[in-house]
């Protein structure tokens, strides 16, 4: 038998953080009487958000967080969000606001969260916390990101000086996740869709982090043997079935790891949110 890439399993080790947060929540409640509240304000109702939205509900309901989703009507104004979010950040039981994206066409998504308070701001977006990431300061930082580096070290035991490879650019995956890979040593190549040898450039990589939204765009051939692999890709096919952007079949003869789609970064990225949640509590609140 040919061999195989360890396929890490982001389901069993978002279910253990999540565990543990809950812990901590439970805690909180016994010593002080307080329930962290994490707000998601979700405008019109693209079917995908609603999935996520209800699932990170769900999630935050067994560990005994307050979640609250405020959903809003497609037509719903720029002004009347902007109001939305004003009561938000003045109501001292909301610890954490995330507005789904991406937002309808005639909201303008940066004035959107340059309105939310960067202490409760948890998907870390703001450029506040922006810049704090990129400034090496402690912040709240993007989840997705913060979930693919836990991935990375549960099969890495040090990064420093490898070489990483992220392919994408987006404020919410690529830039944050690179500045994560740089605050951990790696020698950090950032690739979109203007590089001009993507393949040979993701063969450099110790640590590929695909975020790009584009199924099965990185073949097995693009991959450094034993490389270690982060598909953040989402992306669902005619047939319904989500697949990520790598080709798993290929990919996981010649990784040394490899996260699945479904399974991988995505149930990371849910508890991630939850510790950002409580990151938040104890920075505002004690
Ligand atoms: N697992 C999870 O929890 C999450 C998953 N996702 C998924 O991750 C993927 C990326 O999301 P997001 O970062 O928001 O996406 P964006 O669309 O914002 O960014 C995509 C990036 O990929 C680059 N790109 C596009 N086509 C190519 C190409 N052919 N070759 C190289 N680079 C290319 C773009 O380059 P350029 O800048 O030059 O246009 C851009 O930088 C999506 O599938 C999304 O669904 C997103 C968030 C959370
Ligand atoms: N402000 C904002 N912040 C986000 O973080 C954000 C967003 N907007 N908009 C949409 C994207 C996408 N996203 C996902 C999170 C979890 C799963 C997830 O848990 N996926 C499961 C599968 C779920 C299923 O089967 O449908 C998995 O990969 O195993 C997927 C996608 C967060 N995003």
């Amino acid at each position: 038998m040919a061999e195989q890439a360890l396929i890490i399993d982001g389901k069993a080790a978002a279910a253990s953080l999540r565990a543990e947060i809950g812990l901590e929540v439970a805690a909180i409640k016994a010593r002080r009487g307080l329930v962290p509240g994490l707000h998601v304000v979700l405008v019109g109702d693209d079917p995908a958000s609603r999935v996520y939205v209800a699932s990170k509900e769900k999630l935050a309901a067994e560990i005994g967080m307050s979640s609250v989703a405020h959903r809003l009507p497609a037509e719903t104004s720029e002004a009347e969000l902007l109001a939305k979010l004003a009561e938000l950040n003045a109501d001292d039981s909301v610890d954490g606001i995330l507005v789904q994206l991406p937002l309808p066409k005639h909201i303008d998504t940066g004035r959107v969260i340059d309105a939310i308070d960067p202490a409760k701001d948890v998907d870390g977006l703001h450029p506040i916390n922006a810049g704090r990431l990129a400034g090496g300061k402690p912040g709240l930082v993007p989840c997705t990101p913060l979930g693919s580096m836990l991935l990375v070290k549960s099969v890495l035991p040090s990064l420093s000086g490898l070489e990483a490879v992220v392919v994408g650019r987006s404020e919410l995956v690529g830039r944050p996740v690179a500045q994560l890979l740089l605050q951990a040593d790696c020698t950090v190549t950032i690739a979109h869709s203007r590089t001009r040898d993507l393949a040979a450039t993701c063969r450099r990589a110790d640590i590929l982090i695909a975020a790009v939204g584009r199924p099965g765009l990185v073949k097995g051939d693009w991959i450094k043997p034993g490389a270690t692999v982060i598909d953040v890709g989402i992306n669902r096919l005619p047939d319904g079935k989500l697949t990520g952007d790598v080709d798993f079949a290929e990919a996981v003869k010649v990784a040394g790891a490899i996260t699945p789609v479904p399974g991988g970064v995505g149930p990371m990225t849910i508890a991630c949110l939850l510790r950002n949640t409580l990151t938040a509590f104890h920075a505002r609140r004690g």
